[in-house]
C-alpha cells in the first residue's frame, strides 16, 4: 500500500491505495488528532511508502515529516514541480518555484484529457493553469481564495463587519454589508467564470475545497456542463502518476 498526500496551505488530503484502487482517503488540518483516523493499525503496517506534493512551509514540511513517523516507518518521498513530465512541459523558467500542488494537478488533467485544458484549484489561493493540444503548460494566474478575500477584509477595514459563516449565493448589488460582501465574492467567482467560459468551449477541470463555486458561476456563465469536470482528486492522480513512473 502506498500512502499519498497533498498538502496545502489549508488542509493536508491523502488516500491510501494499493494496486486496486483507493482503499481510504481522508482530509483535515495537520495540527487535527483525527487526520489519519481513516488509516487502519492493519494499513499503516502494510504501508510502504509515502509521496508526498506539498506547497507548505518548510517547517511545516518538517513536521509532516515528525508526524508521519509516528504512524509508519515508510519512506516518505517528497514530490516538486519539474520541467517536463511525458508530455507535460511546465511553462516556468524556474519550475522549482512553481508549487508542486499546481503541477501535479496538471500531470493529473493530462493523463485525463490529453488536449487543450484549464485546471482551477479553488483551495487557500485560486489558482488556473492552461495545458495546450501537445502537452504545454502556457501559464497560469494565482489569486486569493474564497475564504482569504473574505479574511483580508475582516483583517484590513474597520466597519466592513460581516459574518463569516454567510451562504449568501445571489450576485444581486447588495443592499447591506453582508450582501455586499458575499454578493461582491460570488460576483468575482462569476467574472473568474465568465472569463473562463469566454475562452471556451475547452475541458475546465475544478479542484480544491472550493472548486462547487466556480463550476457554479461557470454553469452561471453558460459554460456547457459537460465541459465542466469536478475533480476532488486531481493534485493526488497527478502525484500517484509520478510516483508509480520514479
Ligand atoms: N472542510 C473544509 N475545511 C476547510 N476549508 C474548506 C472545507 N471545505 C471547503 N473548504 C474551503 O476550501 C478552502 C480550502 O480548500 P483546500 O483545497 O483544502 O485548500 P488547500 O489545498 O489550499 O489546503 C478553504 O479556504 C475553504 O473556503
Ligand atoms: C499558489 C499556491 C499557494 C496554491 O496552493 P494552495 O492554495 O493549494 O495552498 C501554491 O501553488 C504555491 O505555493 N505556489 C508557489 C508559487 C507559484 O506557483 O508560482
Ligand atoms: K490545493
Amino acid at each position: 500500500m502506498n500512502l499519498y498526500l497533498d498538502a496545502g496551505n489549508t488542509r493536508i488530503k491523502w488516500q491510501l491505495r494499493d494496486g486496486t484502487g483507493v482503499l481510504a482517503q481522508g482530509a483535515g488540518l495537520m495540527e487535527s488528532p483525527e487526520l489519519f483516523s481513516g488509516v487502519t493499525p492493519t494499513q499503516w503496517r502494510a504501508t510502504v511508502r509515502v509521496a508526498v506534493s506539498t506547497v507548505r512551509s518548510e517547517r511545516a514540511r518538517e513536521q509532516l515529516q515528525e508526524l508521519l513517523a509516528q504512524y509508519t516507518g515508510a519512506p516518505v518521498e517528497f514530490f516538486w514541480t519539474e520541467s517536463h513530465f511525458g508530455s507535460v512541459q511546465c511553462a516556468y523558467r524556474t519550475p522549482e518555484s512553481m508549487g508542486a500542488d499546481r503541477w501535479h494537478a496538471l500531470i493529473g488533467a493530462w493523463s485525463e484529457i490529453r488536449g487543450r485544458c484549464v485546471v482551477v484549484d479553488a483551495g487557500s489561493a485560486i489558482t488556473a493553469d492552461w495545458l495546450e493540444e501537445d502537452g504545454r503548460h502556457l501559464g497560469g494566474y494565482i489569486l486569493p481564495g474564497k475564504r482569504m478575500m473574505l479574511e483580508s477584509l475582516q483583517r484590513n477595514t474597520a466597519r466592513v463587519l460581516f459574518n463569516a459563516d454567510n451562504s449568501l449565493t445571489d450576485v444581486m448589488p447588495g443592499r447591506s454589508t453582508d450582501e455586499c460582501v458575499f454578493h461582491g465574492v460570488n460576483w468575482l467567482m462569476g467574472a473568474i467564470g465568465s472569463e473562463l467560459a469566454r475562452i471556451g468551449p475547452m475541458p475546465l477541470l475544478l479542484t480544491g475545497g472550493d472548486a462547487v463555486h466556480i463550476r457554479e458561476a461557470l454553469l452561471r456563465a453558460g459554460c456547457p456542463g459537460e465541459s465542466v469536470r469536478v475533480r476532488p482528486d486531481l493534485v493526488i492522480e497527478g502525484l500517484a502518476i509520478v510516483d508509480a513512473a520514479r
